[in-house]
């Protein structure tokens, strides 16, 4: 379990994070999810203890991480899969990691094994894709079985495949009852991956909920109807306080009404329907909505 109690982080006149609190659940993906620039590094790494928070605290397990007994048997994190030496071979960088936090030996063939590296593993990593090195970052987060693990932006500029390859290994670790947090900038990607969204725009929290409730939240529904008679509709729908707005083709979209009430209506009314759909908005745009003016929107829903 991941807390974050009142985080903020100051760099000069940047605030970076702001009063940020919200908690990561074990056995579950959790996706942290803002625009660049959001403040989601800077978070991960006072979660890491890389980084001092100016205000409030990042817990992991109940602990600050530097107050943690064996820090790299708790959490394990994927920040930066370009860190690794060049010249070094992957079976190398992850003996020396192993040793240089006491770890076993053995435990780096199981995490070749468990991140499909086993048979480059003599390979130097500078000759990587950055498919390879992103599962050897992997591989050395999960080198001390941690419960908690971190990754940040784990499936930036990767292929298809090695996008689904990540999707899927978080899940299983999740599946195992770890704690999975992990961060990107789009939602898209994160509505499959995540089954939990902490969003956060200009260092502010803008919501925490499951994935499905952000989305159905974060989406505008509107009803699309065509009808011969939509002259006569639009007014009786305005009467019952729906929104309407007239198309170029002379459709109507309706928002603020489900397709039952807009077809109650017509019924009760003899109005002639040649369409009546129900359609749901951009996901990416509602979120740059969301996330963009974070602000406005607090002070919103504050009030
Ligand atoms: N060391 C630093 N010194 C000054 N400002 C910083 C520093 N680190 C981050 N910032 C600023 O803090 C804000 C949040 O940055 P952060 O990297 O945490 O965002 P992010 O959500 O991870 O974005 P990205 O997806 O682009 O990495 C930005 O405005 C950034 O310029």
């Amino acid at each position: 379990m991941i807390e974050a109690i009142g985080l903020t982080k100051r760099y000069g006149n940047t605030v970076a994070v702001d009063d940020l609190s919200f908690t990561v659940a074990p056995g579950r993906v959790t996706g942290f999810l803002g625009p660049n620039g959001a403040g989601k590094s800077t978070t991960m790494r006072m979660i890491l203890g890389l980084d001092r928070p100016t205000s409030g605290k990042a817990l992991i397990d109940g602990k600050p991480y530097a107050q943690l007994d064996r820090p790299l048997r708790t959490v394990g994190a994927l920040l930066d899969a370009k860190w690794v030496h060049p010249n070094r071979s992957a079976r190398a960088h992850l003996q020396w990691l192993a040793k240089s936090n006491g770890l076993p030996a053995r435990r780096v063939e199981e995490v070749l094994e468990m991140v499909g590296l086993t048979a480059v593993a003599k390979r130097r990593a500078g000759g990587y894709s950055l498919g390879m090195a992103q599962r050897l970052g992997i591989a050395g987060a999960l080198l001390g079985d941690p419960q908690v693990l971190l990754f940040d932006e784990p499936v930036n500029g990767l292929d298809p495949e090695g996008i689904l390859w990540i999707r899927q290994f978080m899940q299983g670790l999740a599946a195992e009852g770890r704690t999975v947090l992990v961060s990107s900038h789009l939602l898209s990607e994160m509505a499959l991956t995540a089954q939990d969204l902490v969003v956060i725009g200009k260092g502010k929290i803008i919501s925490q909920s499951s994935t499905t409730e952000f989305i159905e939240r974060a989406t505008e529904n509107s009803v699309l109807v065509r009808s011969p008679q939509a002259s006569k509709l639009g007014p009786l729908l305005v009467d019952k306080g729906y929104t309407v707005r007239t198309d170029d083709d002379g459709s109507l979209s309706v928002t603020g009404a489900t397709s039952d009430q807009v077809g109650d209506i017509a019924g009760a009314n003899a109005v002639v329907l040649h369409e009546l759909s129900p359609q749901r908005g951009s996901l990416e745009q509602a979120f740059m909505q969301l996330t963009g003016d974070s602000v406005e929107y607090h002070a919103e829903i504050g009030k």
